[in-house]
């Protein structure tokens, strides 16, 4: 038996969703839009010079095949990127009515989302009464900050003068199905915060909203807020089985790395190590060692998304790629025979493209295990197949219970 080590590089989009239009960024349509690939063209053009210079550097995810897996997606020949693959490569459309992380990972893992979700509208404030009272309610507090659409990092800067006087917890919400809260981890405490998350999470999770997520900060208004790593995300269960399901109902170890065991409210994991992303990428290091025959490694490094995509900061999107190739790098001549690994990603966050949300995007299907080959087009759910395939366990079903 071997192992399978499942790596989604989050928002790693390689453009050519065929259904950009009908997804936005403020008024204008993902229509366009390609994280890798315009990263590729940035860097050659040296627009993306900070800390890191030139062209994109990206060796052994290129000869996974990661260049032709972005011309496949979307046409573009990425400048840097045309390595001939040594792996198996693909590029995946997602059909899920959302570009987001559950939807991207639940459909990943097998599970296309089978409901709309529900966004809150950008007026001021932003919740219905009724969800402002249960916040109140959770958080003991005679008020809420915030109540709007916000940027993270722009509304603890904003709000967090009046929450350290008042210790009312700021929160807010995004073009995601999201509803985030804000509060200082010695000001309110961490323990509270999340407590107040998880009392909220079922009234929110009812209405199909897709997450109540924690943000953690520190710091005071002389040296600046700053987020902290001890995010929390409490979000619906996938409906269906999936692969983490699938794979834990066949006896198997799953280890979920980083914020998979969020993603999936824990559902099918049997181990979680969690971290910032150079973390990540040292419980990765360890689970090559250690992961057992047959167990499924699922991993999410999500500060390409949190920490450049919606930041629009290219160079930075840029440095996180080069880091997590060179790692990758050390991690690939240490895989044993039989094992798969495979880099993927949920969506897209083009730090060239217009406003700061998501984007919708095909993602890369890159395979390290199958030999050379070129996979084409396909679903998200086939990545998920291949997994289940790979690891000789039930497939994952939309339809079957978990
Ligand atoms: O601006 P921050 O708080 O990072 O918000 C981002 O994080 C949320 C969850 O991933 C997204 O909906 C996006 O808006
Ligand atoms: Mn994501
Ligand atoms: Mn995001």
């Amino acid at each position: 038996m071997s192992r399978a080590f499942l790596l989604v590089m989050d928002s790693a989009g390689i453009g050519g969703a065929p259904d950009a239009g009908e997804f936005f960024n403020g008024e204008v349509p993902d229509t366009g839009s390609n994280t890798i690939g315009h990263i590729a063209e940035a860097c050659a053009a040296g627009r993306a010079e900070e800390g890191r210079s030139g062209p994109l550097k990206l060796p052994n995810l290129d000869r996974l095949g990661l260049g032709r897996a972005i011309a496949l997606a979307s046409g573009l020949e990425a400048p840097g990127l045309d390595a001939a693959p040594e792996g198996a490569w693909g590029a995946a459309t997602e059909v899920s009515n959302g570009k987001d992380t559950p939807s991207g990972h639940w459909e990943l893992a097998g599970v296309p989302v089978p409901w709309d979700w529900h966004y809150f509208p950008k007026e001021v404030p932003a919740f219905p009464t009724e969800v402002t009272r249960a916040l109140m309610q959770a958080a003991g507090t005679d008020g809420i900050l915030g109540n709007r659409h916000a940027s993270g990092t722009a509304v603890i800067e904003e709000e967090g003068p009046e929450h350290m006087s008042t210790g009312w917890p700021i929160c807010y919400t995004s073009v995601d199905s999201v509803l985030q809260i804000a509060a200082h981890e010695e000001r309110f405490g961490l323990d509270r915060l999340l407590d107040m998350c998880r009392e909220v999470a079922p009234l929110l999770h009812d209405m199909k909203v897709g997450r109540v997520i924690a943000r953690p900060f520190v710091g005071d208004e002389k040296t600046g807020f700053t987020r902290t790593a001890n995010r929390r995300d409490f979000a619906i269960a996938a409906p269906g089985r999936t692969l983490l399901d699938a794979a834990k109902g066949a006896g198997r170890d799953v280890h979920a790395v980083g914020k998979i065991g969020d993603i999936f409210s824990m559902r099918g994991v049997t181990d979680l190590r969690k971290g910032p992303d150079d973390r990540l990428m040292g419980h990765l290091s360890d689970l090559v060692d250690e992961a057992a025959d047959g167990a499924l490694v699922f991993a999410n490094f999500v500060e390409f998304d949190t920490n450049f995509g919606h930041r629009r900061d290219v160079s930075g999107y840029a440095r996180h790629l080069e880091w997590f190739d060179a790692e990758l790098g050390k991690i690939l001549p240490r895989m044993r025979e039989g094992d798969l690994l495979l880099v993927t990603a949920d969506h897209g966050n083009d730090p060239t493209f217009s406003g700061t949300d998501h984007t919708r995007e095909r993602v890369p299907v890159l395979c390290h295990g199958f030999g050379a080959r070129e996979l084409g087009l396909m679903g998200f759910t086939e990545v998920g197949g291949l997994v289940a395939r790979h690891l000789d366990i039930p497939a994952p079903d939309p339809d079957a219970q978990p």
